[in-house]
């Protein structure tokens, strides 16, 4: 059996204690955990010079990490403009915002091919390789292109929309040739499965795409949860909400996060329920994403308007309804922050899953559990059917929730939180990972005829 190859865009920096936020390297760390394996990817750097060499070398815990740099020119073509502001998104239904321009299509691909010489490099002939998300779809044909036969999939970790929608996008039709050259395409859910099958059929091509929902190491996190509840951070936060009950949303500053809709949300619960008032502190942790991206801004910017409204509007002198945080909180402080809270309030738009919601469940105290409130267009909602689900577009929905989760008893909270706890500790990232390798294993194989590349 050959070595595990994963490959992506974002690779966790080793040996840092406060990782970039984001699930992906969440998912894949708990499941690759006590493995060996390569981790190819970018080195989060930008470099003055354009070349192949992998410039990046570490071992940490089994898993070796090799990096490459981008230069300045390649990171605004493939991360910033093709990935993060057309593909992204295309695939979280905001067609609108899609700006795209045919060099950054040449860039994007220039950076892929450039991606596979240089992984090309490491491979051994009995390598199994797995390639990650939207800023590599063309990868695995790249890589039959320089002769690799072996085992390549595919995980797509955001939603995958209907073929009318994404059609928009000029060259949609040549990244889904390019997936062909993968032997299985894993998608987090049964909905994003149909969409892209239905695509490569309507495209007359082969159907390869199969629903692996991604998870947490629950048990691991349960731990965390414990301890950090008992560190200063949670301790200056508990003395700081003087026995008001903590509602708590944790994401990437992100447009599809639904956070001017949650905002909204929560301005309608003061204003309809004020009851609550002084009683209830809203921490919202969103640490600033992909910054140098124009749609990124001008939310920041409506978040920060709609913060000072909010607190302008309902605040006391001794009381402040919304906490609102754009740097990022260590994974393992969150942990005792999500154990505290009494409602975590998780309203995406749209989203290939969210981690926070599964990490939150599994970091509840059974004999006294929170309540999750989340957005049906969560890829964690189908499986997660006992959170109080809300539509995101619907401000007074979310102010009920919000009253239902503060009201809600313990015998309903707990049976509830028994029920998610269960689905939790079912699709584990490290599940997820053995079920997609061993379908991978078992996928009829692509070989190594090339189609016409991109
Ligand atoms: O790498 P960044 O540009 O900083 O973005 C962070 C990650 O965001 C997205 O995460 C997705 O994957 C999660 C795990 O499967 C999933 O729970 C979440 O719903 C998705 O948004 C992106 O897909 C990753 O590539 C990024 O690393
Ligand atoms: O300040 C922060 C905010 C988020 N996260 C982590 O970032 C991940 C977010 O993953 P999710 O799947 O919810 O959304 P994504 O950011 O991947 O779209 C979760 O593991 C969070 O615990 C973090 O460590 N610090």
């Amino acid at each position: 059996m050959g070595r595990l190859i994963i490959v992506s865009n974002r690779v966790p920096s080793p040996r840092e204690r406060l990782q970039p936020a984001g699930g992906l390297t969440v998912g894949l760390k708990d499941a690759l955990r006590g493995g060996s394996s390569l981790w190819f990817g970018w080195s989060g750097n930008q470099s003055e010079f354009e070349g192949d060499p992998v410039t990046g070398m570490d071992e940490v815990d089994g898993v070796t990490y090799a990096t490459i740099d981008l230069t300045a020119r390649q990171h605004e073509g493939f991360y910033q403009n093709f990935s993060n502001g057309i593909l992204w998104p295309l695939f979280h239904y905001r067609v609108g915002l899609m700006s795209y321009s045919r060099r950054d299509w040449q860039t994007y691909l220039e950076v892929n091919a450039m991606f596979a010489r240089s992984l090309r490099a490491l491979l051994r002939p009995d390598d199994v390789i797995w390639v990650h998300d939207y800023h590599l779809f063309p990868l695995g044909q790249a890589l039959r292109d320089l002769g690799v036969t072996g085992r390549i999939g595919f995980f797509l970790h955001i939603p995958v929309p209907p073929w009318s929608l994404v059609r928009s996008m000029p060259g949609a039709r040549l990244l889904l040739e390019d997936m062909q050259a993968y032997d299985l395409i894993g998608v987090q859910t049964e909905e994003d499965a149909d969409n892209l099958n239905h695509a490569f059929r309507l495209n007359g091509l082969t159907e390869r795409a199969r629903a692996f929902p991604i998870g947490i190491d629950p048990h691991e996190f349960r731990e965390q949860a414990e301890a950090s509840v008992r560190r200063e951070e949670a301790d200056r936060l508990r003395a700081s909400l003087r026995g008001t009950a903590l509602i708590l949303g944790v994401d990437r500053l992100d447009y599809s996060k639904g956070l001017p809709e949650r905002f909204r949300g929560y301005e309608a619960f003061m204003a309809r329920y004020p009851e609550h008032r002084g009683k209830v502190s809203f921490l919202q942790v969103a640490p600033v994403s992909r910054g140098d991206v124009e749609e990124y801004r001008q939310l920041r910017h409506q978040l920060d308007e709609l913060t000072g409204r909010i607190n302008g509007a309902y605040a006391e002198f001794d009381w402040t309804p919304i906490r609102y945080l754009t740097r990022p909180v260590a994974r393992d402080i969150l942990a005792g922050f999500y154990r505290m809270a009494d409602v975590a309030l998780i309203t995406p738009l749209r989203d290939g899953m969210n981690l926070v919601a599964k990490e939150y469940v599994a970091a509840q105290d059974a004999a006294d559990p929170g309540v999750l409130v989340l957005s049906h267009f969560a890829g964690a909602a189908p499986e997660m059917d006992e959170a109080v689900l809300v539509n995101p577009y619907d401000a007074d929905e979310i102010a009920d929730a919000l009253h239902q989760a503060l009201t809600m008893g313990l015998e309903e909270r707990q049976r509830r939180w028994t029920h998610l706890d269960e689905d939790v500790r079912r699709t584990t990232a490290g599940f997820w990972a053995r079920d997609f390798l061993q379908a991978l294993d078992e996928a009829p194989p692509v070989g190594a005829t090339p189609v016409a590349t991109s």
